[in-house]
């Protein structure tokens, strides 16, 4: 069953407008008439699908457009042309902290986040210790959120993602941020969340880690689509790309 469906996804930003600039200079400069807006395409022309159990590894320079897509696919961004289908519950991890309240405690934090991903308190009673446990922050539950470090705030995010068990699992370089330890332990995690049926992404610059976990990829550059399909084709042409780039 198609679970994420992209065809023709484009997304544009806007860049020099009254946002960028202030109103003050934005005033002075359409009095001047040079007030002028750059249009940049970040993601353009991007399509593919993925079902059930699929991981998709997107990979790609910086400035690709890597976490733009997956912003769109999150529903935090509307895509500025293109359709879109994404069927199921959502968890996704993105720029690290974003959903977290920093003076509330870890305890409190993983409520409303619960609550923002759409769940009743009464499932994330259940869920709590369990989340707790896989994070290993057990000693932490009752500090504020802003005093852990980046790798335990990304493994308090992560292990709330995984554990509330959705469709779909978005994750943007998260696995990166935790120890080496988290890191075998989450992968693990990841498998076991693809067994029971979730649709994966996740971005990743360990070409390595992208091998290891998906089984299929999408190479991004400039925004295009330079390839998708499986795994070790698409791997070894980027690789290969990197290579000549050096
Ligand atoms: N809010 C924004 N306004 C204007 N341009 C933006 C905005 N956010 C991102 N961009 C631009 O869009 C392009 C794609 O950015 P994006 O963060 O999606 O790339 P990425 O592939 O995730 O990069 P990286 O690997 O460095 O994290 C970049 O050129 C970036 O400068």
């Amino acid at each position: 069953m198609k679970k994420v469906t992209l065809q023709n996804i484009s997304v544009r930003y806007i860049t020099g407008d009254f946002t960028d600039i202030g109103l003050k200079d934005y005033v002075i400069q359409k009095l001047k008439r040079q007030y002028h807006v750059k249009e940049f395409w970040a993601v353009n022309d991007v399509s593919f699908s993925l079902e059930e159990g699929d991981l998709l590894g997107i990979v790609g320079s910086n400035g690709a457009g890597k976490s733009t897509l997956l912003k769109v696919i999150s529903g935090i961004m509307c895509p500025t042309t293109g359709k879109m289908s994404v069927e199921g519950t959502i968890a996704s991890l993105l720029e690290l902290g974003t959903g977290f309240d920093g003076e509330l405690t870890v305890r409190e934090n993983t409520f409303l986040r619960g609550a923002m991903l759409g769940y009743t308190r009464e499932f994330m009673n259940k869920k709590y210790e369990e989340i707790i446990d896989f994070s290993g922050l057990g000693e932490f539950q009752d500090r504020r959120f802003k005093q852990l470090s980046s790798g335990m705030k990304s493994r308090l995010a992560f292990s709330i993602a995984c554990l509330v068990n959705p469709d779909i699992l978005i994750l943007d370089e998260v696995l990166s941020v935790g120890d080496g330890a988290f890191r075998k332990k989450s992968e693990r995690k990841m498998a076991e969340v693809i067994k029971n049926g979730a649709t994966t992404l996740l971005v990743s610059h360990s070409l390595d880690q992208i091998r290891r976990m998906a089984n299929k990829v999408l190479w991004l550059d400039k925004g295009k689509q330079i390839e998708f399909g499986d795994t070790k084709t698409v791997c070894d042409h980027y690789a290969a790309f990197l290579k000549e780039k050096k």
